[in-house]
């Protein structure tokens, strides 16, 4: 038994599953996890001995690369200062004016520790804003696990068999309405049933949580203008997206405004950070300038500011961008290349530092439903095909892949050559 497995075993007699994320379980693509010990630049070092080339990064944060001595050293100086001290600091108020500047909708911003808890404040105060208690989601798309989003919801949710957590009360269930991503004509037609009704549209603006599936022409914009109508809050869940489609994120590679974002993911350079934000008219019914709480004891806390102001430093210089989103389309035009020379159908698409395959006869997908007619069955296999190989694709045919600063060309290369043994071994 490999040093992983035993781990595994061992974590399963303590830990549900063996994992403290569902994700990391393997469930999607069967077998038992990796467990890492370490990682550098765009590899993963597992507790064998063994090293993957990562296109999983943590989930989305590393952009830069694992262990980027700056950001490393900064955090380092921070520790030095004490960890936590449940008062304000000069950090938190650069933090924000980072963002602002990146992001200018993010007209005011308040720190948190995850994304679940960025989304789930924002729909939060769209609520206490508009007194309204409706939100409309699009199905597939994840924003995290509080109750109100845990409906229909993507990511790991749609490896469980049932797509809405028990556990998420039905009566409040009911206020969340599901409509299909892409789908404007479904999105008008719940408005004018009950857009008097809805607080809020949520959405992934591009959906990763479903494999990556971009937003069709004109659809964002739809979304906007169906909000300006009914008076609805438009709320971007840009926890992937956010700096990693563009730097301003996919509100500023759609040229479209949200009234609230959410972030996650990149501003934490690895620490667990969250944030929202959006128009100041909206932010300042939040506690203590208005009545919605919404508070945190390590909210903003100074190591993780630490971490993730040393990314947002690294990743305003325009290469990064440039960098990333040439990689991801070169990996998957390979893929593509490699796909079709072994006779298996695979679409693929690429958003700035995000990627996606599908096992499809289709040439492009985008919607929920094509999504999960894919071949599940042949993507387990390569994902398999890949891993023996030393590479770590993220273990479910229904998340987004990511690219760094830090993976090489040759490193796409040898990732390329891995697929092209891989699809002909399936
Ligand atoms: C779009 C989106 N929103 C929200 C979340 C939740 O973030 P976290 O896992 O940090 O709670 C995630 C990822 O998990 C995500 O991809
Ligand atoms: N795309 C899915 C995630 O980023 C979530 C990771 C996790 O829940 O562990």
């Amino acid at each position: 038994m490999s040093r992983s497995q035993q781990l595994y075993q061992q974590a399963c007699q303590t830990i549900p599953g063996g994992v403290n994320s569902p994700v990391r379980a393997f469930n999607g693509v069967g077998g038992t996890p990796v467990f890492i010990e370490r990682a550098d630049g765009s590899q993963l070092f597992d507790v064998d001995g063994k090293s993957y080339i990562d296109y999983v990064g943590s989930w989305g944060p590393m952009i830069m690369g694992h262990n980027h001595p700056a950001i490393r050293e900064a955090v380092i100086d921070a520790v030095q200062l004490g960890l936590s001290y449940g008062a304000p600091t000069a950090a938190e108020v650069t933090m924000a004016e980072t963002i602002r500047s990146i992001m200018p909708s993010m007209e005011k911003v308040r720190m948190v520790n995850s994304g679940t808890e960025a989304t789930m404040s924002a729909i939060r105060l769209a609520r206490g804003y508009t007194g309204r208690n409706k939100l409309l989601k699009f199905e597939g798309c994840y924003h995290g696990h509080s109750d109100s989003l845990l409906v229909k919801a993507g990511s790991g949710m749609l490896t469980m068999g049932e797509p809405t957590s028990p556990g998420v009360p039905a009566d409040l269930a009911k206020h969340t309405v599901t409509v299909s991503f892409n789908n404007l004509a479904e999105v008008e037609a719940v408005f004018a049933e009950c857009g008097d009704d809805i607080a809020a549209i949520i959405v992934e603006p591009v959906a990763g949580n479903m494999n990556c599936i971009p937003p069709a022409q004109g659809f964002l914009q739809g979304l906007r203008t169906v909000c300006d109508k009914y008076g609805a809050v438009l709320i971007f869940d840009e926890v992937m997206t956010g700096f990693r489609v563009a730097l301003g994120g996919a509100q500023a590679l759609y040229d479209v405004t949200p009234d609230l974002s959410t972030l996650g993911k990149i501003i934490g350079g690895g620490m667990p950070v969250g944030a929202f934000g959006g128009k100041a008219e909206i932010m300042d019914h939040i506690a203590p300038t208005g009545p919605v709480y919404q508070a945190g004891t390590l909210s903003g806390n100074p190591v993780a500011m630490a971490a993730g102001l040393a990314t947002l430093e690294l990743i305003q210089d325009p290469a990064v961008h440039q960098s990333i989103a040439d990689k991801a389309n070169y990996l998957m035009t390979g893929f593509a290349k490699a796909a079709q020379q072994a006779g298996i159908a695979l679409a693929t698409v690429t958003v700035g530092g995000m990627f996606g395959y599908f096992f499809t006869e289709a040439e492009q997908v985008t919607s929920f439903s094509q999504a999960t007619q894919c071949d599940i069955e042949r993507f387990k296999k390569f994902f398999h095909l890949m891993l023996e190989q030393g590479v770590y694709l993220a273990p479910s045919a229904y998340e987004a892949g990511f690219v760094s600063f830090a993976h090489t060309q040759q490193q796409l290369d040898d990732t390329i050559a891995a697929a092209a043994q891989a699809f002909k071994a399936l």
